[in-house]
Protein backbone atom coordinates (compact mmCIF):
# COMPACT_ATOMS: atom_id res chain seq x y z
CA UNK A 1 0.00 0.00 0.00
CA UNK A 2 1.14 3.78 -0.98
CA UNK A 3 1.19 6.19 1.65
CA UNK A 4 -1.47 8.06 0.03
CA UNK A 5 -3.64 5.41 0.67
CA UNK A 6 -3.18 4.98 3.85
CA UNK A 7 -7.17 5.42 5.84
CA UNK A 8 -7.37 9.04 6.38
CA UNK A 9 -6.89 8.60 9.96
CA UNK A 10 -3.64 7.24 9.42
CA UNK A 11 -2.41 9.84 6.78
CA UNK A 12 1.20 10.53 7.54
CA UNK A 13 2.73 13.95 7.87
CA UNK A 14 5.11 13.45 5.25
CA UNK A 15 4.95 16.74 3.18
CA UNK A 16 8.50 17.55 3.56
CA UNK A 17 9.40 20.18 6.23
CA UNK A 18 10.24 23.56 4.09
CA UNK A 19 13.90 24.03 4.53
CA UNK A 20 14.40 26.49 7.25
CA UNK A 21 12.19 24.53 9.59
CA UNK A 22 15.02 22.27 10.34
CA UNK A 23 17.75 23.67 11.63
CA UNK A 24 21.24 23.07 12.69
CA UNK A 25 21.41 24.58 16.61
CA UNK A 26 24.89 24.90 18.55
CA UNK A 27 25.31 23.82 21.73
CA UNK A 28 27.66 26.88 23.37
CA UNK A 29 26.07 29.96 21.55
CA UNK A 30 22.74 28.51 20.55
CA UNK A 31 24.04 30.36 16.95
CA UNK A 32 21.24 28.25 14.51
CA UNK A 33 22.94 27.14 10.98
CA UNK A 34 20.90 26.09 7.16
CA UNK A 35 20.15 22.41 7.51
CA UNK A 36 21.27 22.15 3.86
CA UNK A 37 24.93 22.59 4.56
CA UNK A 38 27.53 20.06 5.53
CA UNK A 39 28.19 21.10 8.58
CA UNK A 40 29.52 19.47 11.96
CA UNK A 41 30.82 22.46 14.37
CA UNK A 42 29.68 25.41 14.85
CA UNK A 43 31.84 27.88 12.39
CA UNK A 44 31.47 30.89 15.47
CA UNK A 45 32.54 29.01 18.08
CA UNK A 46 33.29 25.39 17.27
CA UNK A 47 31.43 23.18 19.45
CA UNK A 48 29.07 20.51 18.54
CA UNK A 49 25.53 21.29 16.84
CA UNK A 50 22.13 19.07 17.07
CA UNK A 51 19.32 19.37 14.48
CA UNK A 52 16.45 21.47 15.85
CA UNK A 53 12.70 21.47 14.12
CA UNK A 54 11.51 24.55 14.14
CA UNK A 55 7.90 23.05 13.58
CA UNK A 56 8.25 20.53 16.48
CA UNK A 57 5.30 21.79 18.01
CA UNK A 58 2.87 20.89 15.31
CA UNK A 59 3.82 17.42 16.18
CA UNK A 60 1.51 17.50 19.23
CA UNK A 61 -1.20 18.88 17.37
CA UNK A 62 -1.52 15.23 16.78
CA UNK A 63 -2.93 13.14 19.75
CA UNK A 64 -0.63 10.57 21.15
CA UNK A 65 -2.96 7.94 20.22
CA UNK A 66 -2.91 9.23 16.51
CA UNK A 67 0.81 8.79 16.88
CA UNK A 68 0.66 5.36 18.57
CA UNK A 69 -2.07 4.38 15.84
CA UNK A 70 0.19 5.54 12.96
CA UNK A 71 3.39 3.97 14.17
CA UNK A 72 1.70 0.48 14.93
CA UNK A 73 0.12 0.50 11.25
CA UNK A 74 3.56 1.48 9.99
CA UNK A 75 5.01 -1.75 11.84
CA UNK A 76 2.40 -3.89 9.03
CA UNK A 77 3.22 -2.73 5.80
CA UNK A 78 6.13 -3.04 3.39
CA UNK A 79 7.22 -0.25 2.15
CA UNK A 80 10.79 0.14 2.51
CA UNK A 81 11.16 3.80 3.50
CA UNK A 82 8.75 3.22 6.37
CA UNK A 83 10.44 -0.19 7.25
CA UNK A 84 13.65 0.86 9.55
CA UNK A 85 14.20 4.07 11.40
CA UNK A 86 11.60 5.99 9.05
CA UNK A 87 8.61 4.20 10.54
CA UNK A 88 9.44 7.76 13.26
CA UNK A 89 9.67 10.09 10.27
CA UNK A 90 8.43 12.68 11.22
CA UNK A 91 10.65 12.77 14.10
CA UNK A 92 13.97 11.79 12.31
CA UNK A 93 14.54 13.99 9.65
CA UNK A 94 10.89 15.28 8.05
CA UNK A 95 12.74 17.04 5.24
CA UNK A 96 13.80 14.05 3.76
CA UNK A 97 11.22 12.58 0.87
CA UNK A 98 10.80 8.82 0.97
CA UNK A 99 12.11 8.26 -2.49
CA UNK A 100 15.79 9.93 -0.83
CA UNK A 101 15.82 7.63 2.03
CA UNK A 102 18.18 4.26 1.76
CA UNK A 103 16.93 1.61 4.02
CA UNK A 104 19.26 -1.81 3.98
CA UNK A 105 17.60 -3.51 6.84
CA UNK A 106 18.19 -0.84 10.20
CA UNK A 107 16.38 -1.34 13.35
CA UNK A 108 13.47 -2.62 14.93
CA UNK A 109 15.95 -5.11 16.34
CA UNK A 110 14.36 -7.85 18.85
CA UNK A 111 14.31 -7.14 22.28
CA UNK A 112 15.00 -10.93 24.08
CA UNK A 113 13.79 -11.44 27.47
CA UNK A 114 16.84 -12.83 29.66
CA UNK A 115 15.01 -16.81 30.98
CA UNK A 116 14.42 -17.22 34.32
CA UNK A 117 17.92 -18.27 35.45
CA UNK A 118 19.66 -15.04 34.65
CA UNK A 119 17.34 -12.86 35.35
CA UNK A 120 17.23 -14.92 38.98
CA UNK A 121 21.28 -14.23 39.13
CA UNK A 122 20.95 -10.35 38.30
CA UNK A 123 18.33 -9.56 40.52
CA UNK A 124 15.69 -8.18 38.27
CA UNK A 125 13.52 -8.31 35.11
CA UNK A 126 15.66 -7.37 32.03
CA UNK A 127 16.05 -7.41 28.29
CA UNK A 128 18.37 -7.74 26.02
CA UNK A 129 17.50 -5.12 22.65
CA UNK A 130 20.37 -7.18 20.02
CA UNK A 131 21.36 -3.73 17.63
CA UNK A 132 23.82 -6.77 16.77
CA UNK A 133 21.49 -7.90 14.46
CA UNK A 134 21.61 -4.50 12.07
CA UNK A 135 23.00 -4.84 8.92
CA UNK A 136 26.68 -4.17 9.57
CA UNK A 137 26.25 -6.17 13.36
CA UNK A 138 25.81 -2.63 15.17
CA UNK A 139 23.57 -0.08 16.15
CA UNK A 140 25.58 2.39 14.13
CA UNK A 141 23.52 1.68 11.51
CA UNK A 142 20.74 3.65 12.79
CA UNK A 143 22.71 6.38 12.46
CA UNK A 144 24.50 5.87 9.42
CA UNK A 145 21.10 5.04 7.33
CA UNK A 146 20.06 8.63 8.75
CA UNK A 147 23.50 10.85 7.76
CA UNK A 148 23.15 8.81 4.32
CA UNK A 149 19.73 9.27 3.23
CA UNK A 150 20.39 13.35 3.96
CA UNK A 151 23.49 12.74 1.65
CA UNK A 152 21.47 10.99 -0.53
CA UNK A 153 18.70 14.17 -0.22
CA UNK A 154 21.42 16.70 -0.67
CA UNK A 155 22.85 14.87 -4.22
CA UNK A 156 19.16 14.37 -5.26
CA UNK A 157 17.80 17.62 -4.86
CA UNK A 158 21.89 18.71 -6.88
CA UNK A 159 23.46 20.79 -3.54
CA UNK A 160 25.96 18.01 -3.91
CA UNK A 161 27.20 16.12 -6.75
CA UNK A 162 29.67 13.55 -5.44
CA UNK A 163 30.73 13.12 -1.68
CA UNK A 164 33.55 11.20 0.17
CA UNK A 165 32.39 9.97 3.29
CA UNK A 166 34.96 9.79 6.38
CA UNK A 167 35.28 8.61 9.71
CA UNK A 168 37.61 7.72 12.56
CA UNK A 169 36.11 4.90 13.94
CA UNK A 170 36.72 2.18 16.81
CA UNK A 171 35.47 -0.16 14.10
CA UNK A 172 31.92 -0.28 14.12
CA UNK A 173 31.28 3.33 12.80
CA UNK A 174 33.71 2.44 9.29
CA UNK A 175 32.07 -0.82 8.99
CA UNK A 176 28.35 0.71 9.23
CA UNK A 177 29.72 3.86 6.94
CA UNK A 178 31.64 1.47 4.47
CA UNK A 179 28.38 -0.50 4.13
CA UNK A 180 26.00 2.18 3.39
CA UNK A 181 28.26 4.24 1.01
CA UNK A 182 28.78 1.29 -0.91
CA UNK A 183 24.83 1.30 -1.44
CA UNK A 184 25.20 4.47 -3.12
CA UNK A 185 28.19 4.10 -5.06
CA UNK A 186 29.24 5.38 -7.57
CA UNK A 187 28.06 9.09 -5.86
CA UNK A 188 29.26 8.32 -2.65
CA UNK A 189 32.55 6.80 -1.81
CA UNK A 190 34.08 6.25 1.66
CA UNK A 191 37.74 6.22 3.63
CA UNK A 192 37.80 5.67 7.09
CA UNK A 193 40.87 5.63 9.62
CA UNK A 194 41.08 3.29 12.12
CA UNK A 195 43.49 2.90 15.32
CA UNK A 196 46.44 0.05 13.96
CA UNK A 197 45.52 -3.00 15.90
CA UNK A 198 43.14 -1.27 18.12
CA UNK A 199 39.95 -3.08 16.22
CA UNK A 200 38.93 -6.63 16.19
CA UNK A 201 39.70 -8.58 12.80
CA UNK A 202 36.19 -8.69 12.00
CA UNK A 203 35.44 -4.86 12.27
CA UNK A 204 38.27 -4.33 9.93
CA UNK A 205 37.10 -6.98 7.29
CA UNK A 206 34.08 -4.59 6.85
CA UNK A 207 34.99 -1.60 5.41
CA UNK A 208 37.78 -4.14 3.27
CA UNK A 209 34.67 -6.00 2.42
CA UNK A 210 32.44 -2.76 1.47
CA UNK A 211 35.44 -1.05 -0.55
CA UNK A 212 36.06 1.65 1.63
CA UNK A 213 39.75 3.17 1.70
CA UNK A 214 41.09 1.71 5.15
CA UNK A 215 44.08 4.37 6.71
CA UNK A 216 45.07 2.78 9.75
CA UNK A 217 46.86 4.90 12.38
CA UNK A 218 48.94 4.86 15.45
CA UNK A 219 47.18 5.77 18.35
CA UNK A 220 43.84 5.55 19.52
CA UNK A 221 40.64 6.47 18.53
CA UNK A 222 41.31 10.00 19.99
CA UNK A 223 44.06 10.38 17.52
CA UNK A 224 41.80 9.18 14.67
CA UNK A 225 39.32 12.03 15.32
CA UNK A 226 41.67 14.69 15.32
CA UNK A 227 42.86 13.64 12.13
CA UNK A 228 39.29 13.40 10.36
CA UNK A 229 38.01 16.85 12.26
CA UNK A 230 40.97 18.14 10.35
CA UNK A 231 39.98 16.96 6.94
CA UNK A 232 36.51 17.99 7.20
CA UNK A 233 37.56 21.27 8.06
CA UNK A 234 40.19 21.53 5.24
CA UNK A 235 38.42 19.33 2.75
CA UNK A 236 35.52 18.91 0.94
CA UNK A 237 34.55 15.79 3.00
CA UNK A 238 31.56 14.32 4.51
CA UNK A 239 32.05 13.54 8.11
CA UNK A 240 30.30 10.78 9.29
CA UNK A 241 30.91 10.26 13.20
CA UNK A 242 28.44 11.50 15.73
CA UNK A 243 29.67 14.70 15.82
CA UNK A 244 27.73 14.53 12.57
CA UNK A 245 24.03 15.28 14.21
CA UNK A 246 22.26 13.43 11.52
CA UNK A 247 23.95 10.65 13.43
CA UNK A 248 22.26 10.85 16.20
CA UNK A 249 18.73 11.81 14.61
CA UNK A 250 18.98 8.13 13.39
CA UNK A 251 20.03 6.75 16.99
CA UNK A 252 16.87 8.21 18.46
CA UNK A 253 15.00 5.39 17.11
CA UNK A 254 15.97 2.97 19.53
CA UNK A 255 14.36 4.97 21.59
CA UNK A 256 11.17 5.01 20.08
CA UNK A 257 11.20 1.57 19.16
CA UNK A 258 11.78 0.60 23.25
CA UNK A 259 8.58 2.58 23.96
CA UNK A 260 5.97 1.24 21.20
CA UNK A 261 7.90 -2.32 22.14
CA UNK A 262 6.46 -1.44 25.92
CA UNK A 263 3.41 -0.11 24.87
CA UNK A 264 4.39 3.56 25.85
CA UNK A 265 4.57 2.89 29.32
CA UNK A 266 7.66 3.24 30.32
CA UNK A 267 7.52 4.53 34.31
CA UNK A 268 9.33 1.65 35.57
CA UNK A 269 12.05 1.08 32.87
CA UNK A 270 15.55 0.99 32.83
CA UNK A 271 17.35 1.84 29.34
CA UNK A 272 21.28 0.76 29.96
CA UNK A 273 23.57 1.55 27.41
CA UNK A 274 27.38 1.45 27.27
CA UNK A 275 29.18 4.96 26.74
CA UNK A 276 32.22 6.26 24.38
CA UNK A 277 31.75 8.57 22.10
CA UNK A 278 28.52 9.45 24.08
CA UNK A 279 26.83 9.69 20.77
CA UNK A 280 24.62 6.73 21.74
CA UNK A 281 23.39 8.12 24.92
CA UNK A 282 22.94 11.62 23.61
CA UNK A 283 20.10 9.93 21.14
CA UNK A 284 18.47 7.79 23.45
CA UNK A 285 18.28 11.02 25.73
CA UNK A 286 17.00 13.41 22.96
CA UNK A 287 14.57 10.51 21.77
CA UNK A 288 12.87 9.72 24.54
CA UNK A 289 12.52 13.36 25.42
CA UNK A 290 10.83 13.80 21.72
CA UNK A 291 8.45 11.09 22.60
CA UNK A 292 7.72 12.70 26.06
CA UNK A 293 7.54 16.73 24.78
CA UNK A 294 4.21 15.25 21.71
CA UNK A 295 2.89 13.21 24.96
CA UNK A 296 3.64 10.00 23.65
CA UNK A 297 4.98 8.67 26.91
CA UNK A 298 3.93 10.25 30.49
CA UNK A 299 7.33 9.41 31.91
CA UNK A 300 10.87 9.22 31.33
CA UNK A 301 12.62 6.15 31.50
CA UNK A 302 15.89 5.85 33.61
CA UNK A 303 18.71 6.00 31.51
CA UNK A 304 21.76 3.90 33.12
CA UNK A 305 25.07 4.57 31.18
CA UNK A 306 27.72 2.25 31.65
CA UNK A 307 31.69 2.54 31.37
CA UNK A 308 34.59 0.56 32.02
CA UNK A 309 37.34 1.74 34.73
CA UNK A 310 39.39 1.50 32.19
CA UNK A 311 38.16 4.46 30.11
CA UNK A 312 35.22 6.87 31.69
CA UNK A 313 35.50 10.01 31.39
CA UNK A 314 32.04 10.56 31.78
CA UNK A 315 31.67 8.71 34.91
CA UNK A 316 34.56 10.69 36.39
CA UNK A 317 32.84 13.81 35.74
CA UNK A 318 29.35 12.82 36.84
CA UNK A 319 31.15 11.20 39.92
CA UNK A 320 31.48 14.89 41.18
CA UNK A 321 27.83 15.38 43.01
CA UNK A 322 27.25 19.38 42.95
CA UNK A 323 26.87 20.40 39.16
CA UNK A 324 28.61 23.58 40.15
CA UNK A 325 31.98 21.72 40.72
CA UNK A 326 31.71 19.33 37.72
CA UNK A 327 34.67 19.44 35.38
CA UNK A 328 34.72 17.42 32.14
CA UNK A 329 38.59 16.33 31.93
CA UNK A 330 39.72 14.16 28.95
CA UNK A 331 41.57 11.06 29.68
CA UNK A 332 44.09 8.50 28.25
CA UNK A 333 42.62 5.32 27.86
CA UNK A 334 43.95 2.12 28.91
CA UNK A 335 43.12 -0.98 27.12
CA UNK A 336 39.42 -2.31 27.58
CA UNK A 337 37.33 -5.16 26.39
CA UNK A 338 34.55 -2.90 25.82
CA UNK A 339 36.89 -1.58 22.74
CA UNK A 340 34.62 0.11 20.82
CA UNK A 341 33.90 2.27 23.70
CA UNK A 342 37.98 3.08 24.56
CA UNK A 343 37.11 6.92 24.62
CA UNK A 344 38.76 9.06 26.44
CA UNK A 345 37.49 12.61 24.89
CA UNK A 346 33.95 11.92 23.69
CA UNK A 347 32.91 14.39 20.96
CA UNK A 348 29.24 14.40 22.14
CA UNK A 349 30.17 14.99 26.08
CA UNK A 350 28.55 18.61 25.95
CA UNK A 351 25.40 17.04 24.08
CA UNK A 352 25.32 14.47 27.09
CA UNK A 353 25.80 17.67 29.73
CA UNK A 354 22.83 19.56 28.36
CA UNK A 355 20.67 16.42 27.41
CA UNK A 356 21.16 14.94 30.85
CA UNK A 357 20.59 18.18 32.83
CA UNK A 358 17.32 18.36 30.27
CA UNK A 359 16.07 15.44 31.21
CA UNK A 360 16.24 15.19 35.37
CA UNK A 361 14.38 18.50 35.27
CA UNK A 362 11.61 17.20 32.86
CA UNK A 363 11.33 14.23 35.23
CA UNK A 364 11.24 16.28 38.05
CA UNK A 365 14.23 13.74 39.75
CA UNK A 366 17.53 12.49 38.32
CA UNK A 367 16.65 10.44 35.82
CA UNK A 368 20.60 10.07 34.27
CA UNK A 369 23.14 7.83 35.92
CA UNK A 370 26.66 6.85 34.97
CA UNK A 371 28.31 3.98 36.35
CA UNK A 372 31.52 2.23 36.23
CA UNK A 373 32.51 -1.18 36.06
CA UNK A 374 35.71 -3.45 36.12
CA UNK A 375 36.94 -5.06 33.01
CA UNK A 376 36.30 -8.31 34.55
CA UNK A 377 32.90 -7.81 35.27
CA UNK A 378 32.49 -6.82 31.62
CA UNK A 379 33.49 -10.11 30.71
CA UNK A 380 32.27 -12.40 32.91
CA UNK A 381 28.57 -11.00 32.34
CA UNK A 382 29.25 -10.85 29.02
CA UNK A 383 29.71 -14.92 28.80
CA UNK A 384 27.17 -15.83 31.08
CA UNK A 385 24.91 -13.89 29.88
CA UNK A 386 25.71 -15.64 25.97
CA UNK A 387 25.49 -18.96 28.24
CA UNK A 388 21.63 -18.53 28.74
CA UNK A 389 20.72 -17.60 25.19
CA UNK A 390 21.81 -13.82 24.41
CA UNK A 391 25.06 -13.00 21.86
CA UNK A 392 25.64 -10.21 23.28
CA UNK A 393 29.04 -7.95 22.59
CA UNK A 394 31.07 -7.06 25.14
CA UNK A 395 29.32 -3.60 25.61
CA UNK A 396 26.26 -5.87 25.86
CA UNK A 397 28.30 -7.22 28.87
CA UNK A 398 29.24 -3.91 29.84
CA UNK A 399 25.90 -3.05 29.83
CA UNK A 400 24.70 -6.23 31.78
CA UNK A 401 27.71 -5.62 34.75
CA UNK A 402 26.73 -1.69 34.87
CA UNK A 403 23.18 -3.02 35.76
CA UNK A 404 23.61 -5.44 38.45
CA UNK A 405 26.59 -2.77 39.80
CA UNK A 406 23.46 -0.20 39.73
CA UNK A 407 21.22 -3.01 41.43
CA UNK A 408 23.82 -3.21 44.12
CA UNK A 409 24.02 0.19 44.89
CA UNK A 410 20.59 1.12 45.30
CA UNK A 411 20.70 3.08 41.67
CA UNK A 412 17.90 0.67 40.25
CA UNK A 413 15.18 -0.58 41.97
CA UNK A 414 14.47 -4.55 42.00
CA UNK A 415 11.14 -4.09 40.39
CA UNK A 416 11.96 -2.03 37.62
CA UNK A 417 12.66 -3.50 33.76
CA UNK A 418 15.53 -2.95 32.26
CA UNK A 419 16.38 -3.18 28.06
CA UNK A 420 20.14 -3.18 27.63
CA UNK A 421 21.47 -2.39 24.61
CA UNK A 422 23.23 -5.56 23.49
CA UNK A 423 25.69 -2.75 20.84
CA UNK A 424 27.34 -4.96 18.37
CA UNK A 425 26.86 -8.89 17.72
CA UNK A 426 29.04 -11.07 19.92
CA UNK A 427 31.31 -12.08 17.10
CA UNK A 428 32.47 -9.02 16.04
CA UNK A 429 34.90 -9.56 19.54
CA UNK A 430 35.34 -13.08 19.89
CA UNK A 431 38.65 -12.61 20.30
CA UNK A 432 38.32 -11.10 23.73
CA UNK A 433 36.32 -14.67 24.47
CA UNK A 434 39.30 -16.58 22.90
CA UNK A 435 41.32 -14.77 25.67
CA UNK A 436 39.41 -15.47 28.68
CA UNK A 437 38.70 -19.62 27.58
CA UNK A 438 42.75 -19.88 26.97
CA UNK A 439 43.34 -17.76 30.23
CA UNK A 440 45.49 -15.53 27.50
CA UNK A 441 44.51 -12.00 28.95
CA UNK A 442 48.07 -9.16 28.74
CA UNK A 443 48.38 -8.15 32.30
CA UNK A 444 46.95 -4.52 31.56
CA UNK A 445 43.32 -5.95 30.89
CA UNK A 446 43.34 -7.70 34.52
CA UNK A 447 40.68 -10.12 33.61
CA UNK A 448 41.21 -13.65 35.35
CA UNK A 449 39.10 -16.33 33.89
CA UNK A 450 36.12 -17.55 36.07
CA UNK A 451 37.05 -21.62 35.23
CA UNK A 452 33.09 -21.91 35.18
CA UNK A 453 32.51 -19.69 32.46
CA UNK A 454 35.29 -21.51 30.28
CA UNK A 455 34.73 -23.49 27.34
CA UNK A 456 36.85 -25.47 24.81
CA UNK A 457 36.65 -27.80 22.00
CA UNK A 458 37.19 -31.18 23.30
CA UNK A 459 39.33 -33.18 20.14
CA UNK A 460 38.65 -36.31 19.35
CA UNK A 461 41.40 -38.76 17.87
CA UNK A 462 40.86 -42.35 19.05
CA UNK A 463 44.54 -43.52 19.36
CA UNK A 464 44.05 -46.83 18.78
CA UNK A 465 43.36 -46.13 15.21
CA UNK A 466 45.57 -46.64 11.60
CA UNK A 467 43.47 -44.70 9.85
CA UNK A 468 41.64 -41.25 10.68
CA UNK A 469 40.19 -39.07 7.92
CA UNK A 470 43.08 -36.61 6.50
CA UNK A 471 42.23 -33.47 4.31
CA UNK A 472 42.17 -35.07 0.26
CA UNK A 473 42.14 -38.62 2.06
CA UNK A 474 38.54 -40.14 2.95
CA UNK A 475 38.11 -43.24 4.27
CA UNK A 476 35.84 -45.83 3.68
CA UNK A 477 34.81 -49.66 4.46
CA UNK A 478 36.00 -50.80 7.61
CA UNK A 479 38.43 -47.70 8.52
CA UNK A 480 35.61 -45.47 8.05
CA UNK A 481 33.26 -47.79 10.72
CA UNK A 482 35.65 -48.17 13.27
CA UNK A 483 36.55 -44.24 13.18
CA UNK A 484 32.82 -43.62 13.33
CA UNK A 485 32.42 -46.20 16.48
CA UNK A 486 35.24 -45.11 18.08
CA UNK A 487 34.40 -41.55 18.12
CA UNK A 488 30.89 -42.66 18.84
CA UNK A 489 31.41 -44.68 22.33
CA UNK A 490 33.96 -41.64 22.74
CA UNK A 491 31.65 -39.17 22.63
CA UNK A 492 28.68 -41.18 24.56
CA UNK A 493 31.22 -41.79 27.34
CA UNK A 494 32.25 -38.00 27.71
CA UNK A 495 28.83 -37.05 28.08
CA UNK A 496 27.90 -39.76 30.13
CA UNK A 497 24.74 -40.92 27.42
CA UNK A 498 22.91 -43.82 28.78
CA UNK A 499 22.42 -46.63 25.72
CA UNK A 500 19.60 -47.43 24.29
CA UNK A 501 17.86 -50.38 25.29
C1 LIG B 1 29.69 -1.85 19.84
C2 LIG B 1 29.76 -0.46 20.40
N1 LIG B 1 29.24 -0.25 21.61
C3 LIG B 1 29.29 0.98 22.17
C4 LIG B 1 29.86 2.04 21.52
C5 LIG B 1 29.86 3.39 22.18
O1 LIG B 1 28.85 4.19 21.61
P1 LIG B 1 29.01 5.76 21.60
O2 LIG B 1 30.33 6.05 20.95
O3 LIG B 1 27.87 6.28 20.82
O4 LIG B 1 29.00 6.18 23.03
C6 LIG B 1 30.42 1.86 20.25
C7 LIG B 1 31.04 3.00 19.54
O5 LIG B 1 31.89 2.90 18.71
C8 LIG B 1 30.35 0.57 19.66
O6 LIG B 1 30.84 0.34 18.44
Amino acid sequence: MKPEQFPEALQPDLVPTPSGELFYRCLGCAAEFDIRTLLYTCPECGRVLLIHDRRFDRLKKRSPEHWRRLFDYRRMLTIPALTGIYRYHEFIGPIIPLDAVVYLGEGHTPMVMANAPLQERVGMRFFFKNDGQNPSASFKDRGMASALSYINFLIRSGVLSEVLAVCASTGDTSAAAALYAAYLQPRIKSAVLLPHKKVTPQQLSQPLGSGARVYEIPGVFDDCMKVVEALSEQYDVALLNSKNAWRILGQESYAYEIAQAFEYEMADKVVVVPIGNAGNITAVMSGFLKFHQVGLIDDLPMILGVQSAHADPVYQYYREAETAKRRFVAQSVRPSVAQAAMIGNPVSMPRVIELARHYDETAGRQRVHVVQVTEQAIMDWQLRANRNGHIACTHGGECLAGLAHALAQGVVERQATAVLDATAHALKFVGFQELYFENRFPADYEVQPDPELINAPVYMHPRDLERVPSPGAPLDGQDLERFVQAITSAIAGDLDLKKRS
